[in-house]
């Protein structure tokens, strides 16, 4: 028997990144976005736990137990008791340390299916402690949507979209740290003083009413200097998707990958062409949000 879980990416439509906390980590006001591009993540009964991956990233993707699915497998069999013995198999589609999460999708899809594999019978809230666990952003993962992410990320509050995004993303070559953008960034904001970080009122309503002009001007990334610091490149992929009729362009995340968004589907075709040819970039992706959480198929 085996189980099937779709996955999406996401983009980051604000972070708002504090302080280091003692424990290394940032408190942040993370507004989560979900993108319709997805992993496929498929647990299928076998001898030993095994990780195989395919997709055009495939090679960047460690299928020892490093890999979050496997992961997710053996935190949830130790909990309920469970051998973790099954061959997880990831179909990737979501570019690879891109700063969209895409081993955190991984992560949650893999936990989602072990769960229907095995009948836990865990709750919404185990799983999503688990996926705390894995790391700061499983928990949106597994949700979906849209969500404001508070302490490292995992603390969600849902949140209302009232209508279709379109994005285009441009996938660099390689990728960048999540560590190592947040070291860069406590490097850029040693000498300031870094405020609370707190989710914009303006973004919230852009988000609410599906308005996307105003989505465009509320756009922001906390940690966009330090992944231009680590990766000056960045900011000629930005200025050629803007040139190229974008109403908006922020790095996702920790980046590497550059998010445009469009004013709407023909627009973001249109500049996934233009960015393509640009020479900015190695690929580019056109998708649309918000899209739903981990998902049986
Ligand atoms: C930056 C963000 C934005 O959503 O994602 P990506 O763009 O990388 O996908 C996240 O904060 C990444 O979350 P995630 O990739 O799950 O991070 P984790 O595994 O929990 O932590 C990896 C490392 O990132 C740093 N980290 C992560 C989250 C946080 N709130 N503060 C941090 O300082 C820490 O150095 C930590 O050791
Ligand atoms: N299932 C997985 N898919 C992709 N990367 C994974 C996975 N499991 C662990 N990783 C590791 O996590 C790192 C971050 O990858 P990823 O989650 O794709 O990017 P990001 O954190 O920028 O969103 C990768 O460099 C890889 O070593």
């Amino acid at each position: 028997m085996s189980v099937t879980v779709r996955v999406p990416a996401k983009v980051n439509v604000q972070l708002a990144v504090g302080a280091a906390r003692p424990d290394g980590f940032h408190d942040l006001a993370n507004v989560f976005l979900a993108v319709g591009l997805y992993d496929e993540v498929t647990v299928t009964e076998a001898d030993e736990l095994r990780v195989t991956c395919s997709g055009p990233d495939a090679a960047q993707v460690p299928l020892d137990r490093t890999n979050l699915a496997a992961r997710a497998a053996l935190a949830l069999a130790e909990r309920y008791g469970r051998d973790a013995r099954v061959h997880l198999h990831i179909a990737k589609d979501i570019p690879v340390a891109g700063g969209m999460a895409g081993g955190s999708a991984d992560g949650a899809g893999a936990l989602l299916a072990c769960d229907a594999l095995w009948g836990t019978g865990a709750s919404r809230d185990e799983l999503l402690g688990i996926c705390a666990e894995l790391g700061s952003d499983v928990p949106f993962s597994l949700v979906g949507g849209a969500a404001l992410g508070t302490g490292r990320g995992e603390r969600l509050r849902p949140l209302e979209v009232g209508g279709a995004f379109h994005w285009v993303f441009a996938v660099a070559d390689g990728g960048l740290s999540t560590p190592a953008v947040y070291a860069e960034f406590d490097r850029l904001t040693a000498q300031a003083d870094v405020p609370e970080p707190a989710a914009s009122e303006d973004l919230l309503t852009a988000l609410a009413k599906g308005d996307v002009h105003a989505l465009a001007a509320a756009l922001s990334n906390d940690l966009q200097p330090a992944a231009l610091s680590l990766r000056p490149s960045l900011a000629a992929t930005l200025a050629a998707g803007r040139a190229a009729g974008a109403l908006a362009a922020l790095v996702s995340g920790s980046g590497p990958t550059t998010a445009f968004l469009a004013p709407d589907a023909a627009a973001a075709t249109e500049i996934a062409r233009t960015l393509q040819t640009s020479g900015t970039c190695r690929t580019t992706r056109a998708a649309a949000s918000p899209a739903p959480g981990a998902t049986l198929l």
